[in-house]
């Protein structure tokens, strides 16, 4: 089947909210919302078809966009590639120039709409920071040197230990301050959930959590994790680590080849430091994932 590639605009205005419309019954996926956008002509760049789409759609100029996510979908009848690109500078107001119904939407609510299947690793890379933290241990210290560097919105953590009696109120009061903390194991109260890669093979349905995540290394990883519906990912090793120097890394190309085979956010784990946000974002990634990284 032929792969439509489409350009997608998340507008976002000042105070953050996203601007969603409502696609007409007779369209593909029709009644249900989407970000507005629309097809990329043959003689077209994605910002050009971007710029026109919006202007047609909504009668808004687009000023500034910069790169979301990709997401490569296959609905039954039809194979998408969703370029989507967050627009923060944009002249006028968005109303529905097709007589769609159009609405600006808090970003903690647009969970509570109907979007088509592929939509979902959008609004998750809306929702998820650019920086995740992994760690076998949580104290003090750490935390500070995080707290010196990250807000809530710029990093979540992954504890790779089972919450007990030394960790948990570390825990609660990351949490109590907005970060979003996964611990190792059974913690699915928490509304999150990590499945390592040998956990994701063995498990056939999604489990009953707000975010799941999974740890990659593969192709064949990566399509378990579009399965079973997974959040994000932790993509590993890009390149080779101090600890593990035997195992090499996949490198950038093939990382962004998995990116956007991923239908959800991934992050880029493995060899990389702060320094990589910038090759990683444009290899596809939500953000950067590490261990020795995130230390202060
Ligand atoms: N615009 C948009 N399209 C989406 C989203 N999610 C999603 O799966 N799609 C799919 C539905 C369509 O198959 C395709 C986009 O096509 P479109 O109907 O917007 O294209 P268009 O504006 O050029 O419209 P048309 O002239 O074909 O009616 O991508 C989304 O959030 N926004
Ligand atoms: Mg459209």
């Amino acid at each position: 089947m032929k792969l439509v590639h489409v350009a997608v605009a998340v507008i976002e205005r000042a105070n953050g909210d996203i601007c969603i419309a409502k696609r007409a019954d007779h369209q593909h996926q029709g009644g249900l919302w989407e970000f507005p956008g629309g097809k990329v002509e043959s003689d077209e760049t994605v910002t050009q078809a971007l710029a026109r789409e919006i202007h047609e759609e909504l009668g808004v100029i687009v000023l500034g966009h910069y790169p979301l996510i990709s997401v490569r979908y296959e609905y039954p009848d039809k194979h998408v590639l969703l370029d989507v690109h967050v627009v923060n500078e944009f002249e006028g107001e968005p109303h529905g120039k097709e007589g769609q119904p159009v609405i600006w939407c808090p970003k903690d609510q647009l969970a509570s709409y109907s979007f088509p299947a592929a939509n979902k690793g959008i609004l998750n890379a809306i929702l998820l920071p650019p920086y995740l933290a992994v760690t076998n241990e949580l104290n003090q210290p750490l935390i500070d040197g995080w707290g010196a560097h990250f807000s809530p919105k710029n990093l979540m953590i992954y504890l790779r230990e089972e919450l007990n009696s030394n960790n948990q109120a570390l825990v609660l009061n990351l949490r109590a301050q907005g970060y979003r903390v996964t611990v190792k194991g059974a913690d699915q109260e928490s509304g999150y959930l990590h499945l390592s890669s040998a956990e994701l093979l063995a498990t056939d349905d999604r489990p009953d959590v707000n975010w799941l995540s999974a740890s990659c290394h593969n192709e064949e990883e990566v399509l378990k994790a579009n399965a079973l519906n997974v959040d994000f990912i932790l993509l590993s090793p890009v390149n080779s680590t101090p600890t593990h120097p035997e195992v090499l890394g996949m490198g950038w190309p093939r990382f962004a080849e998995l990116a956007l085979m991923a239908h959800m956010p991934v992050y880029a784990l493995g060899g990389i430091g702060l320094d990589d946000m910038g090759v990683a974002k444009k290899n596809g990634a939500q953000g950067i994932a590490g261990i020795s990284a995130f230390l202060p």
